[in-house]
């Protein structure tokens, strides 16, 4: 018989612990969920009406739920205490100095977590690695684990990687492909395995439930990211062929992607995939890859964070190009600042690379974005360290309300987010308050270029020639 989860705690209040604690709330009313942080201010927001992250039908679940079986708190002990089973959803950034720094994660959180566990349980618990974390770190807090059990507590440790996307992240959740769930393989293991499996079972059909064992879990969710970096690392390399020749990118994915072995989603060319866990999760990747000492694996992968780099870099130095090879002083609109639609989240945005180049090449910055706040905007494009940044920066940067407000008098758009109201602006009301020429650079292919071309705009598109 598998165990019954009644109460479920959540280290870790951000992008992947909110929402996907929020809705096993929603579907499960027989279990009490409580999401802890450590940081004050993103507990007081999902306790407010203003949520800290933006999510389509985020707001509807958390609002018909909180208060009722979903509970968010500081109060990290007493939540552990009363659980039965614990995600542990904190942040595994990549390591910025000492031993593999720029490469391997970061597992300081998961490691104070864990420990936090061991010391304030006082009673069974099972432990969910719900962090991307490089495969066998389930091992190291089993050890923590262990050595702080005894005859009346013990803890399983189960690994159930999450496959969210941002922006989709509900529907992701409501409807997912599949839940992963690694367990030990002992009868103990494959308990806490089946335990979990019913928590789901409340919503996802039981044949989309895998269970594996902990490693494969692990290792299933760094491979499943980099699978899908490396097709967009494939797609923006195919798409410098086609500007060199005439192709157009999109004719060749969906000519591609018709071929039901290949399959037409993630194909669209881009300035680049941006978000926190492409990039870090396939330099985490590579870094197992060299500790296993697989060279060759680890510069495969690696390649495909390579491309990306080359990819925004490539985009930078078209627009400049095209400008008559100054940009000092032209007003640039950039259209989007988010990694992508449908999300405020601005974790490694192609955008910030793109703004901070131009800015380097003393072009006069416009920016506008639907849910990015002039906050983090700043934030994003200060360099720590130096002094005055910031002051230079409000020199050459405007955050405007609309797209309208950025591109007034701008030599240049460039669409570096994909977001819907972008396709409906009145372009010739654009055209019309922008100098002349008047350059578009659409780095997500979402424009009608032929439409823009016969307004007078000068059209550059990734992927495709100029014309
Ligand atoms: N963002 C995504 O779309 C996504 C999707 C799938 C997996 N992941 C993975 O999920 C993990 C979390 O990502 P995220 O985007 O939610 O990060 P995040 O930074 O938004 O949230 C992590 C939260 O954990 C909190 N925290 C750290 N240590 C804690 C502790 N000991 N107790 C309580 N709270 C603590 C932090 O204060 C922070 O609010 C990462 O490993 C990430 O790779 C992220
Ligand atoms: O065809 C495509 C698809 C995506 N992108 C870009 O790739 C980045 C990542 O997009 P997406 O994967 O949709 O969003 P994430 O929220 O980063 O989700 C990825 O990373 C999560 C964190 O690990 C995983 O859970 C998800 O399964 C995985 O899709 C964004 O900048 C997109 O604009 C493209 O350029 N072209």
């Amino acid at each position: 018989m598998a165990t019954q989860v009644k109460k479920i705690c959540c280290l870790g209040a951000g992008y992947v612990g909110g929402p996907t604690c929020a809705v096993i709330a929603y579907k499960c009313h027989d279990i009490d969920v409580t999401i802890v942080d450590l940081n004050d201010a993103r507990i007081a927001a999902w306790n407010s009406d203003q949520l800290p992250i933006y999510e389509p039908g985020l707001d509807k679940i958390v609002f018909e739920r909180r208060g009722k079986n979903l509970f968010f708190t500081t109060e990290v002990e007493q939540a552990v205490i009363e659980a039965d089973l614990i995600f542990v959803s904190v942040n595994t950034p990549t390591k910025k100095s000492g031993l593999g720094a720029g490469f391997a994660a970061d597992l300081a959180y998961v490691e104070s977590a864990t420990r936090q566990i061991a010391d304030v349980a006082k009673s069974s618990k099972i432990v969910v690695e719900k962090s991307t974390v490089p495969c066998r770190t389930a091992e190291s807090m089993r050890t923590i684990l262990e050595a702080n059990s005894n005859e009346n507590i013990r803890f399983d440790i189960l690994s159930n990687p999450e496959f969210l996307a941002e922006g989709t992240a509900i529907n992701d959740l409501l409807n997912p492909d599949r839940v992963l769930i690694g367990g030990l393989q002992t009868e103990e293991g494959i308990r806490a395995q089946q335990a979990l499996v019913e928590v789901y079972a409340h919503w996802v059909p039981k044949d989309r439930i895998i269970t594996t064992n902990l490693w494969s879990s692990e290792l299933s969710k760094l491979a499943a990211n980099a699978l899908l970096a490396q097709r967009i690392s494939s797609i923006n390399a195919l798409s410098a062929i086609c500007e060199a020749t005439g192709a157009d990118i999109d004719e060749v994915a969906y000519a591609c992607g018709r071929d039901s072995r290949i399959g037409p989603k993630f194909l669209k060319a881009s300035v680049g995939f941006g978000g926190s866990c492409f990039q870090k999760d396939i330099l985490n990747l590579v870094y197992l890859s060299e500790q296993l000492n697989l060279p060759e694996v680890a510069a495969y992968w690696k390649q495909v964070v390579d491309l990306n780099e080359y990819q925004k870099k490539r985009f930078v130095s078209r627009v400049i190009k095209t400008l008559f090879n100054t940009i000092t002083n032209k007003k640039i609109a950039i259209l989007g600042f988010a990694f992508k639609k449908d999300t405020g989240d601005t974790r490694e945005s192609a955008a910030i690379t793109l703004c901070k180049d131009f800015i380097q090449e003393n072009a006069k910055v416009r920016i506008y974005d639907p849910k990015v706040s002039v906050e983090q905007i700043f934030l994003d494009l200060s360099e720590p360290g130096v002094v005055d940044n910031t002051k230079y920066l409000k020199t050459r940067v405007t955050i405007t309300k609309s797209a309208y407000e950025a591109s007034e008098d701008a030599d240049a758009i460039v669409i570096t987010t994909e977001w819907d109201e972008f396709k409906e602006l009145d372009f010739q009301k654009i055209y019309d308050q922008m100098h002349k020429p008047a350059f578009i650079f659409d780095g997500r292919l979402i424009l009608d270029a032929e439409k823009l071309r016969n307004i007078g705009f000068r059209v550059h598109t990734i992927g495709r020639a100029e014309i």
